[in-house]
């Protein structure tokens, strides 16, 4: 009886979401069968098959042996997940697909008269492991644009929060809501087969990364008071819709940093907080939209995604403080007040980097390129040149080298940017591309749930008691 009741409730909330979807102005007129879609309908099975052949070959093998202190230590290098999208190496940084940022820079198409990648070609190199060409990246541009558009209740939902909830929490909240019109929760809720989950993942995949500038553009009017949004223009490409609904369209310096950053930002391979966060979320089948929304609520801790906002708020402190042009010696003091306070050097230091983060350099690059003078770039410059011997001075952190977010947020203020507390939301639209691109493959691949064994110290203690 139970049973039958709750099955009967499920029916109704379905049918009362069709009508609602009928009803609303949302709509979804995109291409059904992309090219970047059937591409990947001939890549699964060779790749099921490479899977099944390494499992046969490798799969009792160890892979070495585990310490306690991993288990207390937030499992640094435990070997733990799949992930093919990108691989971190300590020394070199992020490959995406075996490629390093500067390859991708030269060999992914680029938008007419730019010079930064697409973000487009990175997603479906992310996808398919392949550059595609530049008629593929343009038929993706077409297909996001004319998914781009939000249900109007997540509009409504987002125009009735107060603009004093963060920018990331308000983020959160709408992707999470667009779970309302998910392909994969209704097909699941038809009984689709495990073997055709990854079609509706990719729906939503390419829904989700279609909407975020929407939702983006949405919060930052809301919250920063910046009038209406614009429309989406079907002939520009993602970031170029990106800028346009911040009000940077005409800056085509800002477009080709939103190039830049979209590209650069999204994957680091698998075990960071937002993509493991992501990928578990997906495991136990939840669809794109409420997965991405538990990586952003993970980007949002100040020692990942909200790290921007805080190299910022940092800088600004420190200028209060010692004034601008202040010498080195006081920015070393500052430093070390930091230090002394108990609080970290934010856009300093990595979970797994021993080198310079290579998107840091790609965006000193850029910052040389474009805005060799600005003063704010010069004082990112100057703490490069301070911090790292301070920390290797003090002795704690592992690596004394800057990371991605300690160069982003100097770059959008550069254009005009300025409300740091959007930054991490910048961050979270590229990392949908990474988490997206995972989410795909591990329903194509038929990924299981997560679930790792956890142990209590009286349990190690008990263990160890003999040995
Ligand atoms: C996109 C991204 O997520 S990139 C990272 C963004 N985050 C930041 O920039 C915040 C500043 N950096 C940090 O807090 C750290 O370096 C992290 C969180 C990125 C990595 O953490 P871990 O892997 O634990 O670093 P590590 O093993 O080097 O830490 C050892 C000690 O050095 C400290 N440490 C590491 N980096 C820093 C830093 N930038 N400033 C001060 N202390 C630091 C740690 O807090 C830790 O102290 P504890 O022993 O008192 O707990
Ligand atoms: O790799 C990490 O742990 C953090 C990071 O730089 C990212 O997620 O981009």
């Amino acid at each position: 009886m139970a049973s039958s009741l709750s099955s009967r409730s499920i029916l109704n909330a379905s049918k009362s979401r069709a009508a609602w979807a009928r009803s609303s102005r949302f709509s979804t007129t995109a291409t059904k069968n992309s090219a970047l879609k059937e591409r990947l309908a001939q890549l699964i099975p060779q790749q099921l098959e490479r899977v099944k052949a390494v499992r046969a070959e490798h799969g009792a093998k160890s892979f070495g042996e585990v310490k306690v202190d991993q288990l207390y230590g937030g499992m640094r290098g435990l070997p733990a997940l799949i992930w093919d999208g990108s691989v971190l190496d300590a020394d070199e940084g992020i490959r995406f697909r075996g490629k390093t940022i500067p390859e991708c820079q030269e060999l992914l198409p680029k938008a007419p008269g730019g010079s930064e990648p697409l973000p487009e070609g990175l997603f479906w190199l992310l996808l398919t492991g392949e550059v595609p060409t530049q008629e593929q990246v343009a038929e993706l541009s077409k297909d996001w644009a004319a998914r781009a558009a939000i249900p109007s209740f997540v509009e409504e939902l987002l125009d009735r929060c107060p603009p004093t909830l963060h920018p990331m929490s308000q983020f959160s909240l709408a992707v999470t809501a667009l779970n309302h019109d998910s392909a994969f929760a209704k097909a699941y809720q038809d009984g689709i087969s495990k073997k055709e989950y990854w079609g509706p993942t990719f729906e939503d995949s390419m829904d989700l990364i279609a909407k975020l500038p929407n939702i983006a553009g949405r919060i930052y009017r809301n919250v920063f008071g910046q009038g209406k949004l614009p429309a989406i223009d079907p002939s520009k490409d993602y970031s170029h819709n990106l800028a346009t609904l911040l009000g940077f369209g005409d800056n085509e310096g800002f477009v080709e940093l939103m190039r830049l950053y979209i590209t650069i930002h999204s994957d680091h391979e698998g075990g960071n907080v937002s993509a493991h966060t992501g990928k578990l979320v997906g495991s136990a089948l939840s669809d794109p939209f409420l997965a991405f929304g538990a990586s952003l609520n993970g980007l949002a801790g100040p020692l990942h995604g909200l790290a921007n906002q805080e190299v910022l708020l940092w800088l600004r402190k420190m200028q209060n403080k010692i004034g601008e042009n202040a010498s080195d010696e006081a920015v070393k003091e500052y430093v070390w007040s930091t230090l002394k306070g108990g609080q970290v050097v934010p856009g300093y230091g990595h979970a797994v980097l021993r080198k310079t983060d290579p998107r840091y350099t790609a965006q000193r690059e850029f910052a040389l390129k474009h805005l060799p003078d600005d003063p704010m770039f010069k004082l990112v410059g100057q703490i490069y040149n301070l911090v790292p011997g301070i920390l290797l001075e003090a002795g704690k952190a592992k690596n004394p080298w800057p990371n991605v977010d300690a160069h982003s947020g100097v770059l959008l203020t550069y254009y005009g940017l300025t409300q740091m507390q959007f930054y991490t939301v910048l961050f979270g639209v590229s990392r949908a591309f990474g988490v997206a691109a995972q989410l795909i493959w591990d329903r194509a691949l038929g990924a299981p749930l997560e679930r790792p064994k956890s142990y209590s110290t009286a349990a190690i203690e008990k263990i160890f008691a003999n040995k």
